[in-house]
């Protein structure tokens, strides 16, 4: 069996590699001829820990090829995955206008009998939409038909992730299919959901809105213990070793953000609200995700004790919405710098990979490649990614680096016991705040 990949981000490139290195023949298609010309040298843009090695280890190989030609991509493989972006649009709708598009060129080009296997977030109904075009534009004989196959990695971990599926939904109606694509991913998977188009369609959405609405609740019980005095670290594993809860997804800070959950949170209540009801949990966990993002700006005035920042410098630890990754979509870093800018204050960042995204949106803040170079001389430091260089700073010198050090930790990264030993002002969320007199 060979393997089609149309679309190049994350997720395409991913699945790519990880199905080239166990031993299939894949070729993928994107329609920006830059990103294929630099993938076919083995350049990429995406920082994903092993991915850049496995792309060309397999380029090497010759078990995995790139083309600026759709009708290459759609006559090379049995299955067609589709990872293209499904981005939101202004009504809060997922656009799937891209995967129509390309339903009527595969249409046209198909040349034998091909399984479209949309790995793309898409709304309930979009599989039944799709197979309707590409029928519609199918002049052959050959059989295509559509498959609902979505995909579940986080960013940062997308090739562990990939290896070691903890399911593999697949919705379609053929058994026949069904049983094919359980053989492709045996060896990522040993648990495997089948079903139909809309359930499986759902089963992405209702778990990336499961997902925000966890991290919106411990996010609202450490509001609730900065009021009472209770620790929501402790709490969350209190919680958590209830097996019926689970530990993951209770960690307080500043919000999710990332390519998907901010999207998908939306697009699943716009969906719901279409068919006429209201997903009233999931708009609250929006609503406390949007608040929860400004916490540190409320945190620094009220350590600061003033109403806007002009001549304070801060310094922003961390730009990426989470660690190992350089992706910076709906990063909380983002809302945070461009908030400290409208009350007047400078910033100073840091960030192991994101900065070269960053810049292109905030030219004007100070960035460091070193974290001693950003705090120095700051009035505060924020914490916004939990990456390892971030963790593993000896905070032991920031009082020779600030007058008066101060901290503000948006991912509860730093232990209280060894805070306590600093000369210096912490604060996180939903923990005790610390100060050094
Ligand atoms: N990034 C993740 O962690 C993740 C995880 C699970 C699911 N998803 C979902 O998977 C999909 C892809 O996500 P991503 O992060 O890889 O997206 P992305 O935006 O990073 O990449 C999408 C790629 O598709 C290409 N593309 C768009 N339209 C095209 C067309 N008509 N023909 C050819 N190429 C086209 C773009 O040029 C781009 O390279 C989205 O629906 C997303 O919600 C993403
Ligand atoms: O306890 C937690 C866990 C996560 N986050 C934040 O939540 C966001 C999303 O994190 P994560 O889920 O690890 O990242 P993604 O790579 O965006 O992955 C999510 O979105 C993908 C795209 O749909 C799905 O495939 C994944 O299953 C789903 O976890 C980040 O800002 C994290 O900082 C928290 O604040 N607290």
């Amino acid at each position: 069996m060979r393997l089609s990949v149309i679309g190049c981000g994350c997720v395409g490139v991913v699945t790519a590699v990880c199905f080239a290195e166990i031993g299939y023949d894949v070729i993928c298609f994107d329609h920006n001829e830059e990103k294929i010309n630099d993938l076919q040298k083995g350049r990429i843009n995406i920082y994903e820990p092993g991915l850049k090695e496995l792309l060309k280890e397999n380029l090497q190989k010759g078990r995995i090829k790139f083309t600026i030609s759709l009708e290459e991509c759609v006559n090379f493989g049995d299955v067609i995955f589709i990872t293209v972006g499904t981005p939101l649009l202004l009504d809060g709708n997922l656009d799937v206008s891209q995967i129509e598009l390309l339903a009527k060129q595969i249409g046209h080009f198909v040349n034998g009998e091909k399984i479209i296997a949309i790995k793309s977030t898409v709304p309930a109904g979009t599989s039944r939409l799709i197979q309707e075009v590409i029928d519609s534009n199918n002049k052959t004989y050959h059989k295509c038909s559509v498959i609902s196959c979505p995909e579940f990695l986080r960013e940062g971990l997308a090739i562990s992730d990939t290896f070691n599926m903890e399911r593999v939904v697949i919705g379609t109606d053929d058994p026949c299919i069904a049983n094919l694509i359980e053989k492709l991913y045996s060896s990522f998977s040993k648990n495997f959901v089948h079903t139909n188009w809309e359930t499986a369609e759902l089963i992405k959405l209702a778990s990336n809105a499961f997902l925000a609405t966890k991290i919106s609740f411990i996010n609202e019980i450490a509001n609730i213990c900065d009021k009472c005095g209770a620790d929501v670290t402790k709490v969350a594993l209190g919680m958590g070793l209830d097996s019926r809860i689970g530990v993951s997804y209770l960690k307080a800070g500043i919000g999710y953000g990332g390519s998907c959950l901010p999207k998908d949170t939306v697009a699943s209540v716009k969906s719901a609200e279409d068919m006429g009801y209201d997903f009233e949990i999931l708009r609250s966990a929006i609503n406390v995700n949007k608040k929860q993002l400004l916490k540190p700006i409320e945190l620094l005035l009220d350590a600061l004790r003033v109403k806007d920042l002009s001549g304070k410098v801060i310094a922003v630890l961390g730009l990426s919405f989470k660690p190992d990754t350089n992706d910076i979509r709906n990063s909380p870093s983002l809302p945070i710098i461009k908030r400290i800018f409208e009350l007047g204050g400078t910033v100073n960042a840091y960030d192991p990979v994101a900065i070269p995204e960053v810049k292109k949106i905030f030219p004007v803040v100070n960035y460091y490649s070193e974290i001693d170079d950003a705090i120095s001389g700051a009035d505060a430091v924020l914490i916004l990614t939990e990456w390892d260089h971030i963790k593993k700073f000896d905070y032991g010198k920031i009082s020779a680096l600030m007058d008066n050090p101060l901290i503000i930790d948006g991912r509860n990264i730093l232990s209280l016991e060894e805070m306590e030993k600093y000369k210096v002002n912490y604060y996180s969320i939903g923990r005790t705040a610390l100060f050094s007199n």
